[in-house]
């Protein structure tokens, strides 16, 4: 990635843990000027250290920025994001911006979306898939707003994405180059950025679950209850990398399962307490709105459940591709 970019944009960066941090060495690595915050301190030492700006208050981060200010918001989606939005929108002015990268959910973004408009503020809701990985393979980006400031943002989006790489064009596609092809997508007004990421990661679970509840099979194929001329003794670790080559269900989960199986062969690091961030039960909520049947999210979500209570094998898988994928640490059962 280059540094020279004529198109180089300052932007705040508030929460800057393992998703907001990462995101500020690839927008500098793409020669944006970043200005960081962040509740803990070290954070933000961390992110001058990589050679971005740092400040100690929002109030700092607003008086330091050239307007029109932009502030992309990375805290956990909830409280915090719906703290952290509200005191910025007390701070910035008519005309500035503020982007929410977090998994929130997207009636929040409506709602914040309108209550902002009110003072001029622009609130665009990107909902951003790449995890840990991200610094380096480009985060897939799916954005809602107006289009104006959508495109207004456009570098800071073009920094963050992929980028096309050798991945070609699906065939058939019209030839119009598009920004989809680069890894960002302006999906629609508010909210629609992370109502697409909820059903990512609704599909998500379901994908996880699918290869979790296929892999306990295969392990489970030389139980004593079974004939003894069908009882197999599988090398999961071998079949996760066979899979990976070819077949129809390989995908980056796999390559991330396959993995965590070198690693661990038995998982026995991970408990299979399955964590949810709320996406999922979202998912299933927009299912029931739209009277959409979908079976095998909500299947996959009720597993997470039940993964609280026992857990099995495809439950410590789960545990191992989202510590993979987004270095989420589980819980430990008491
Ligand atoms: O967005 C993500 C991956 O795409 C995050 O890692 C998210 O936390 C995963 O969802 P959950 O925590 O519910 O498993």
């Amino acid at each position: 990635m280059s540094t020279n970019n004529e198109n180089a944009m300052q932007i705040g960066m508030v929460g800057l843990g393992k998703m907001g941090a990462n995101m500020v060495k690839r927008l500098l690595a793409g020669g944006h000027h970043c200005i960081g915050y962040d509740v803990n301190s070290a954070n933000v030492d961390a992110i001058i250290g990589a050679g971005a700006d740092g400040v100690s208050s929002l109030t700092e981060l607003a008086a330091k920025l050239p307007t029109p200010r932009i502030v992309w918001c990375m805290v956990p989606a909830g409280e915090l994001t719906e703290a952290t939005v509200k005191a910025l929108g007390e701070l910035l002015e008519s005309g500035d911006v503020i982007i929410d990268g977090g998994n929130s959910f997207y009636k929040d973004d409506v709602r914040r979306s309108e209550a902002l408009a009110d003072k001029g503020i622009h609130y665009v809701d990107v909902g951003t898939s790449g995890g840990v990985w991200g610094v380096e393979r480009g985060y897939c980006l799916m954005i809602g707003g107006p289009k104006a400031t959508v495109d207004l943002l456009d570098p800071i989006f073009k920094t963050l994405a992929p980028g096309k790489g050798d991945i070609e064009p699906t065939p058939g596609r019209s030839s119009e180059p598009s920004t989809v092809e680069q890894g960002y997508a302006h999906c629609g007004p508010a909210g629609s950025g992370h109502f697409v990421k909820m059903i990512h990661n609704g599909i998500e679970y379901g994908m996880m679950m699918a290869y979790a509840e296929g892999f306990d099979i295969m392990r489970n194929a030389n139980s004593k209850n079974l004939p003894e001329n069908l009882r197999y003794d599988l090398n999961l670790t071998d079949i996760a990398e066979v899979w990976r080559r070819g077949s129809v269900v390989s995908s980056w989960l796999l390559d991330l399962t396959a993995g965590a199986l070198v690693e661990d062969p038995d998982l026995a690091g991970y408990s299979g307490y399955v964590e949810d961030s709320g996406e999922g039960r979202w998912t299933v909520q927009a299912a029931i709105d739209e009277a959409v049947p979908a079976h095998v999210l909500t299947a996959a979500l009720y597993a997470r459940f039940r993964s609280r209570q026992q857990n099995t094998f495809s439950d410590k898988m789960i545990s191992a591709m989202r510590k993979k994928f987004g270095g989420h640490i589980e819980k430990k059962l008491s």
